[in-house]
């Protein structure tokens, strides 16, 4: 958070973008079939009449639409007295930490998920739920942690991301590729459920752009793509060596109003707006024409969360590409521009449009939709108009508080 500036609650897209989410009172993530509409059951005698009724309507809604992650609430009114899951977020304090905490906490409650960085935190932080201080380089700190708190589930973001990683390999290295390793054996020797985010920059110059499928060449020219290739093929192999439940998904630029990109080849598609309203302009440093698949953190953080809470027999594979929106600077700012007549971009090219012209320019995520219902639902027009709203907001509220 800047200093001083209070930080407004995000407009998620609301009502209209989630009709479905609802959260019960055993802290348990049902939702209503979006096929056949049934709402999940509130009470163990409703439960075992809906189990016995979901064989049969379970039944149904697969053969209707093969196995799709929509009916998982169907056939999850027999796990009605699970235990919520307890989750450790690492590197939590970056892009997209806070917001997955936030929906996390909202679904398993408040002290669920244990949010954790190297990074001091705010007070809003330590408002929000448990803080705690770890270096994902330290092993016991984390092993620790993850048997005092009787963690099950993870999701590891500590990582340098492409810009910053170019302009320090080794640390790179180390927090991306040890971090991970860490990550990975506390995971098997406590039976975690893991969660690796990857990237389009996994991808490199010799890759298919468009469409990117799930399986083909990866050889890409970063650190950060090198160390992530790495953690998919980490991931993969702890699964099929040790049955480590290692799940992820190649996310694309993710595009947040509340949080800061951390020093990615994609963060101009944040700063643009803030530079939209404070300046009318924006300098980028990418080319006009540089296209990349990109998300808005909505759509990715109930991805990762969808995922996670799977059915692990809709899981045909432990990586997917996930694909939202893909757009070049020039398209973004001609939509910008629907907003506000006056704004100006220029163009300045840096070392990170070498970065961009070996990334996918469109995923193919085919079989993400098809095995667990993955669907983006904020498109281009709608995530301008969600920043836009957002950011103004926030700047002229800040401003009065200078004011005032
Ligand atoms: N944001 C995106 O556009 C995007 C896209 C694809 C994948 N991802 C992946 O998602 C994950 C989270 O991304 P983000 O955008 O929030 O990243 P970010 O750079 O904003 O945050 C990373 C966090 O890791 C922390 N960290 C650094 N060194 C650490 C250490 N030694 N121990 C513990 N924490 C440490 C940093 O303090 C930071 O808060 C990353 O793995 C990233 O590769 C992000
Ligand atoms: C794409 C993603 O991995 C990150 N935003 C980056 O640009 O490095």
């Amino acid at each position: 958070e800047p200093a001083g500036q209070t930080i407004l609650p995000r407009p998620h897209a609301g009502v209209r973008i989630y009709p479905d989410r609802i959260v019960y009172g055993r802290n348990l993530p049902l939702r209503p079939c979006l096929s056949c509409r049934r709402r999940p059951p509130t009470s163990r005698a409703e439960s075992a009449e809906m189990l016995s009724l979901s064989r049969s309507i379970g039944r149904r809604c697969l053969s209707r639409f093969g196995q799709s992650a929509l009916h998982r609430s169907c056939s999850s009114t027999a796990v009605v007295d699970q235990e919520p899951p307890k989750i450790l977020i690492t590197g939590g304090l970056g892009q997209l930490g806070r917001g997955l905490a936030s929906r996390l906490r909202a679904r398993y409650g408040r002290s669920s998920v244990i949010l954790t960085d190297i990074l001091k935190p705010t007070a809003a932080v330590v408002k929000d739920g448990p803080y705690r201080f770890a270096d994902i380089l330290d092993f016991k700190l984390l092993q620790e942690m993850i048997v005092n708190e009787r963690i099950t589930w993870m999701f590891h973001f500590s990582a340098l991301l492409s810009a910053v990683g170019e302009q320090n390999t080794a640390l790179a290295l180390r927090v991306n590729i040890e971090g991970l390793h860490n990550v990975m054996e506390l995971a098997k020797q406590y039976d975690l459920r893991l969660f690796v985010p990857s990237t389009i920059g996994a991808f490199g110059p010799t890759s298919p752009r468009n469409p990117t499928p799930d399986l083909t060449v990866q050889k890409p020219s970063t650190i950060y793509g090198v160390s992530k290739v790495h953690a998919e093929l980490m991931g993969e192999y702890y699964h099929r060596k040790f049955g480590l439940d290692f799940r992820c998904l190649r996310l694309p630029g993710v595009i947040s109003a509340d949080t800061a990109p951390g020093g990615g080849t994609t963060d101009y598609a944040v700063h643009i707006f803030h530079e939209a309203i404070r300046n009318r302009a924006y300098k980028c440093y990418l080319r006009e024409d540089t296209r990349l698949p990109m998300i808005y953190i909505d759509d990715c953080l109930r991805a990762m969360v969808e995922v996670m809470e799977c059915d692990p027999r809709l899981l045909k594979q432990r990586v997917y590409n996930l694909q939202a929106i893909s757009f070049t600077p020039a398209e973004l700012a001609k939509e910008i521009r629907r907003h506000m007549s006056n704004f100006q971009i220029t163009y300045e090219p840096d070392f990170r449009q070498q970065i961009a012209d070996t990334w996918p320019q469109v995923l193919d995520d085919s079989r993400a939709r098809a095995d667990w219902g993955w669907k983006h639902l904020v498109d281009t027009p709608d995530l301008v108009e969600l920043m836009l709203q957002y950011l103004s907001h926030h700047y002229e509220f800040n401003a009065g508080r200078v004011a005032n």
